[in-house]
Protein backbone atom coordinates (compact mmCIF):
# COMPACT_ATOMS: atom_id res chain seq x y z
CA UNK A 1 0.00 0.00 0.00
CA UNK A 2 3.30 2.16 1.04
CA UNK A 3 4.61 1.28 -2.62
CA UNK A 4 1.65 2.00 -4.26
CA UNK A 5 0.63 5.16 -2.61
CA UNK A 6 3.96 6.71 -3.93
CA UNK A 7 2.64 5.46 -7.11
CA UNK A 8 5.64 3.05 -6.83
CA UNK A 9 5.16 -0.88 -8.18
CA UNK A 10 3.30 -3.07 -5.57
CA UNK A 11 6.84 -4.96 -4.82
CA UNK A 12 9.28 -1.66 -4.93
CA UNK A 13 10.26 -2.46 -1.44
CA UNK A 14 10.71 -6.01 -1.52
CA UNK A 15 14.62 -5.75 -1.97
CA UNK A 16 15.37 -4.48 1.42
CA UNK A 17 13.52 -7.62 2.99
CA UNK A 18 15.72 -10.75 3.41
CA UNK A 19 13.46 -13.95 2.36
CA UNK A 20 13.12 -14.52 5.97
CA UNK A 21 13.16 -11.40 6.96
CA UNK A 22 13.95 -10.80 11.05
CA UNK A 23 11.64 -8.54 12.39
CA UNK A 24 11.47 -7.30 16.12
CA UNK A 25 8.69 -6.89 18.27
CA UNK A 26 9.13 -6.40 22.31
CA UNK A 27 6.28 -6.45 25.22
CA UNK A 28 6.90 -3.60 26.82
CA UNK A 29 5.59 -2.88 30.97
CA UNK A 30 6.11 0.52 32.02
CA UNK A 31 5.82 0.47 35.51
CA UNK A 32 3.28 2.26 37.42
CA UNK A 33 5.32 5.39 38.83
CA UNK A 34 4.57 3.99 42.85
CA UNK A 35 6.49 1.07 41.46
CA UNK A 36 9.67 2.25 41.01
CA UNK A 37 12.18 5.45 42.52
CA UNK A 38 11.35 8.51 39.99
CA UNK A 39 14.29 10.48 41.56
CA UNK A 40 16.29 7.47 40.03
CA UNK A 41 15.29 8.41 36.54
CA UNK A 42 12.24 7.60 34.25
CA UNK A 43 10.58 4.64 32.65
CA UNK A 44 9.27 6.11 29.60
CA UNK A 45 11.01 6.53 26.45
CA UNK A 46 12.76 10.29 25.34
CA UNK A 47 11.79 11.37 21.93
CA UNK A 48 13.27 9.65 18.63
CA UNK A 49 12.71 7.88 15.51
CA UNK A 50 12.29 4.45 14.76
CA UNK A 51 15.26 3.22 13.08
CA UNK A 52 14.58 -0.29 12.68
CA UNK A 53 12.99 -0.68 9.11
CA UNK A 54 10.30 1.30 7.50
CA UNK A 55 7.32 1.20 9.42
CA UNK A 56 6.67 0.34 13.11
CA UNK A 57 3.18 -1.16 14.13
CA UNK A 58 1.96 -0.62 17.71
CA UNK A 59 -0.53 -2.29 19.55
CA UNK A 60 -1.03 -0.36 22.65
CA UNK A 61 -2.28 -2.86 24.80
CA UNK A 62 -4.34 -1.09 27.82
CA UNK A 63 -6.25 1.65 27.61
CA UNK A 64 -3.52 4.10 29.28
CA UNK A 65 -2.12 7.16 28.27
CA UNK A 66 2.02 7.96 27.54
CA UNK A 67 2.53 7.55 23.71
CA UNK A 68 2.72 11.23 22.40
CA UNK A 69 3.56 11.90 18.67
CA UNK A 70 5.34 15.41 17.58
CA UNK A 71 3.41 16.87 14.84
CA UNK A 72 5.37 19.32 12.13
CA UNK A 73 4.94 22.62 14.13
CA UNK A 74 7.08 20.68 16.93
CA UNK A 75 3.74 20.05 19.02
CA UNK A 76 3.19 17.10 21.12
CA UNK A 77 0.02 15.20 20.76
CA UNK A 78 -1.52 12.46 22.81
CA UNK A 79 -1.75 9.35 20.69
CA UNK A 80 -4.76 8.06 22.95
CA UNK A 81 -5.18 4.16 22.77
CA UNK A 82 -7.98 3.48 20.37
CA UNK A 83 -9.53 -0.27 20.98
CA UNK A 84 -8.83 -2.84 17.85
CA UNK A 85 -7.03 -0.51 16.38
CA UNK A 86 -2.94 -0.08 15.72
CA UNK A 87 -0.62 2.76 15.39
CA UNK A 88 1.71 3.14 12.37
CA UNK A 89 4.51 4.65 13.00
CA UNK A 90 6.55 5.81 9.78
CA UNK A 91 10.51 4.83 10.43
CA UNK A 92 13.54 6.38 9.37
CA UNK A 93 14.04 4.07 6.90
CA UNK A 94 11.37 5.15 4.73
CA UNK A 95 11.97 9.36 5.57
CA UNK A 96 15.38 8.20 3.52
CA UNK A 97 13.86 6.79 0.79
CA UNK A 98 11.50 9.03 -0.08
CA UNK A 99 14.00 11.64 0.88
CA UNK A 100 11.71 13.17 3.23
CA UNK A 101 8.59 13.02 1.36
CA UNK A 102 7.07 10.77 4.24
CA UNK A 103 8.83 12.26 7.64
CA UNK A 104 9.63 9.79 10.24
CA UNK A 105 7.43 9.95 13.40
CA UNK A 106 8.89 11.57 16.35
CA UNK A 107 7.42 9.60 19.57
CA UNK A 108 8.23 9.73 23.10
CA UNK A 109 6.76 7.78 25.45
CA UNK A 110 5.83 9.74 29.54
CA UNK A 111 5.31 7.90 32.24
CA UNK A 112 1.80 6.41 33.40
CA UNK A 113 -0.14 8.68 35.24
CA UNK A 114 -0.08 7.72 38.87
CA UNK A 115 -3.03 5.74 40.52
CA UNK A 116 -3.89 3.91 36.82
CA UNK A 117 -1.18 0.78 37.43
CA UNK A 118 1.39 0.02 34.59
CA UNK A 119 1.11 0.52 31.04
CA UNK A 120 1.54 -1.97 28.80
CA UNK A 121 2.34 -2.01 24.62
CA UNK A 122 3.20 -4.02 22.01
CA UNK A 123 5.80 -2.19 19.29
CA UNK A 124 6.71 -4.51 15.91
CA UNK A 125 9.34 -3.02 13.99
CA UNK A 126 9.15 -4.13 10.40
CA UNK A 127 13.05 -4.31 9.44
CA UNK A 128 15.03 -4.88 7.25
CA UNK A 129 18.23 -6.51 5.88
CA UNK A 130 21.28 -4.95 6.66
CA UNK A 131 23.10 -5.89 3.67
CA UNK A 132 21.59 -3.76 1.29
CA UNK A 133 22.59 -0.19 0.74
CA UNK A 134 19.41 2.14 0.90
CA UNK A 135 19.42 4.54 -2.01
CA UNK A 136 16.68 7.47 -2.14
CA UNK A 137 14.11 6.31 -4.55
CA UNK A 138 12.81 7.98 -8.30
CA UNK A 139 9.73 9.47 -7.00
CA UNK A 140 7.46 11.07 -9.43
CA UNK A 141 8.19 14.75 -9.44
CA UNK A 142 4.68 15.87 -8.63
CA UNK A 143 5.02 14.78 -5.24
CA UNK A 144 7.87 17.43 -4.39
CA UNK A 145 5.06 20.01 -3.43
CA UNK A 146 3.66 17.56 -0.56
CA UNK A 147 7.39 17.60 0.89
CA UNK A 148 7.37 20.12 4.01
CA UNK A 149 9.05 22.52 4.41
CA UNK A 150 9.95 22.85 7.92
CA UNK A 151 9.50 19.10 9.97
CA UNK A 152 10.42 20.17 13.83
CA UNK A 153 11.58 17.30 15.60
CA UNK A 154 13.04 16.79 19.03
CA UNK A 155 15.06 14.06 17.75
CA UNK A 156 17.67 15.32 15.18
CA UNK A 157 18.10 14.34 11.60
CA UNK A 158 21.52 13.07 12.03
CA UNK A 159 20.09 9.83 11.53
CA UNK A 160 19.05 9.87 8.48
CA UNK A 161 22.32 10.76 6.91
CA UNK A 162 23.77 7.94 8.77
CA UNK A 163 21.09 4.95 7.67
CA UNK A 164 22.38 5.97 3.93
CA UNK A 165 26.16 4.27 4.93
CA UNK A 166 25.82 3.83 9.01
CA UNK A 167 23.03 1.96 9.79
CA UNK A 168 24.55 0.34 12.67
CA UNK A 169 25.69 3.12 14.04
CA UNK A 170 22.58 4.94 13.53
CA UNK A 171 20.96 2.15 15.59
CA UNK A 172 22.98 2.74 18.34
CA UNK A 173 22.60 6.26 18.54
CA UNK A 174 18.77 6.14 19.14
CA UNK A 175 19.05 3.45 21.40
CA UNK A 176 20.94 5.99 23.11
CA UNK A 177 18.92 8.49 22.87
CA UNK A 178 15.60 6.53 23.72
CA UNK A 179 17.22 5.87 26.95
CA UNK A 180 19.35 8.76 27.63
CA UNK A 181 19.99 7.69 31.62
CA UNK A 182 21.22 4.34 30.19
CA UNK A 183 22.96 5.55 27.31
CA UNK A 184 24.64 7.81 29.05
CA UNK A 185 25.96 5.32 31.38
CA UNK A 186 27.58 3.22 29.16
CA UNK A 187 28.44 4.96 26.08
CA UNK A 188 29.40 8.76 27.79
CA UNK A 189 31.21 9.46 24.41
CA UNK A 190 28.81 8.67 22.12
CA UNK A 191 26.18 10.06 24.21
CA UNK A 192 28.07 13.95 24.40
CA UNK A 193 27.88 13.33 20.48
CA UNK A 194 24.48 14.10 20.43
CA UNK A 195 23.88 16.55 22.77
CA UNK A 196 23.03 13.62 26.09
CA UNK A 197 24.83 14.29 29.52
CA UNK A 198 24.04 12.94 32.92
CA UNK A 199 21.34 15.51 33.61
CA UNK A 200 19.61 14.74 30.60
CA UNK A 201 15.72 13.55 30.88
CA UNK A 202 13.19 12.30 29.14
O1 LIG B 1 5.42 1.90 24.07
C1 LIG B 1 5.11 2.64 23.15
O2 LIG B 1 3.95 3.08 23.02
C2 LIG B 1 6.14 3.07 22.13
C3 LIG B 1 7.47 2.39 22.28
C4 LIG B 1 8.46 2.91 21.29
O3 LIG B 1 8.32 3.98 20.76
C5 LIG B 1 9.64 2.11 20.93
O4 LIG B 1 9.91 1.13 21.63
O5 LIG B 1 10.31 2.45 19.94
FE1 LIG C 1 9.54 4.12 19.04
Amino acid sequence: MVAQSLELPSDAFDQYFEPNQQNRAKIVKYPAVDEFDSSKGNQGVGPHKDLSGLLTLLYQANDLPGLQVQNHSGEWIDATPISGTLVVNIAVGLETLTSGLMPATTHRVLNPPPGMGPRYSIPFFLSVRLDKPFEVLDLPKKFDSLKSKVVISDSDGQFKEFFLNKLNLSVLYARIRSHPDVGYKYYPKLAKEIGIDENTRI
